[in-house]
């Protein structure tokens, strides 16, 4: 699928099939996701999100169907496509004994991007809101909100369209969360696409413009954010997560 402008869109997977051996996890998954786009993925322990990830990232191939990251098949070319995104795991992986800004210089020129100090690391150390003087701190000493800011930083400096999340908010306090909630909103800003995989329905429900629930292997459920306060319904979507609809 291509947007009005005949270009791929930054996510695009379309009737993907992936089997654990005998066990078809994937049955037919359809996810897009646009520019300047937020897209929540729900879905019960063991509904196939991480798998889902990992076909996007090109740690298997799939079955059937077709996946693109920014236009580009991460399992023909994973490191083609992995040049495309930043993908941030529920614990995110620095080097301890180096500091924020050593993490970005050293991640930037491994990933041969840009590595200005004055014109790249320190504007995107800036953009996500780290306080300066945690700068040139060692990060093994970070909580996971402070790591997270150095990995959207990272995503940031090297101008990626595709940034992948992995339980973002899991272990996070209500208010770390909402922080959270606030600097991927600056990724979005950018013109990035989000895929969050997540149980956390409040942040979910706070930041996405599109929630998907995954279920039986596909999408049984896609809702778009609505223009008013209450973007989505809490209730609904709460009896829907806990598969209580029926009562609710
Ligand atoms: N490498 C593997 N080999 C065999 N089965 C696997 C493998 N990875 C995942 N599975 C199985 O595939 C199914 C989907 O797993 P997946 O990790 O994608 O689900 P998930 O939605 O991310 O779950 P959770 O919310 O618990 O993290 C599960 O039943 C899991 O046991």
């Amino acid at each position: 699928m291509t947007n009005d402008a005949g270009a791929h869109l930054p996510i695009e997977v379309r009737a993907l099939r992936h089997s654990y051996g005998e066990r078809e996890v994937l049955c037919g998954l359809d996810l897009t996701v646009a520019p300047g786009e937020i897209y929540a993925l729900l879905g019960g322990n063991g509904a196939g999100k991480s798998t889902t990830l990992s076909a996007l990232l090109g740690f298997i191939v799939p079955s059937a169907g077709s996946v693109r990251v920014g236009g580009i098949d991460p399992a023909a070319d994973p490191a083609m496509a992995r040049a495309q995104l930043a993908y941030v795991p529920e614990s995110v992986a620095l080097y301890d004994h180096l500091s924020a800004r050593e993490n970005l210089d050293y991640f930037l020129s491994l990933a041969r991007a840009q590595r200005s100090r004055k014109t790249v690391v320190e504007p995107a150390l800036d953009a996500v809101g780290l306080p300066h003087h945690a700068w040139n701190q060692r990060v093994g000493g970070f909580s996971k909100g402070m790591r997270q800011k150095v990995a959207i930083a990272l995503a940031l400096a090297r101008h990626v369209p595709v940034l992948l999340l992995d339980e973002p908010t899991s272990g996070l306090d209500p208010r770390a969360t909402m922080e959270f909630n606030r600097l991927i909103e600056t990724a979005r800003d950018r013109k990035v696409a989000i895929l969050m995989v997540t149980h956390d329905l409040l942040s979910a429900v706070d930041v996405a413009n599109r929630i998907g629930f995954l279920s039986a292997g596909r999408i049984e459920e896609e809702l778009a954010a609505g223009d008013g306060a209450a973007r989505f319904d809490l209730n609904a979507l709460h009896a829907r997560y806990t598969g209580t609809r029926a009562a609710a």
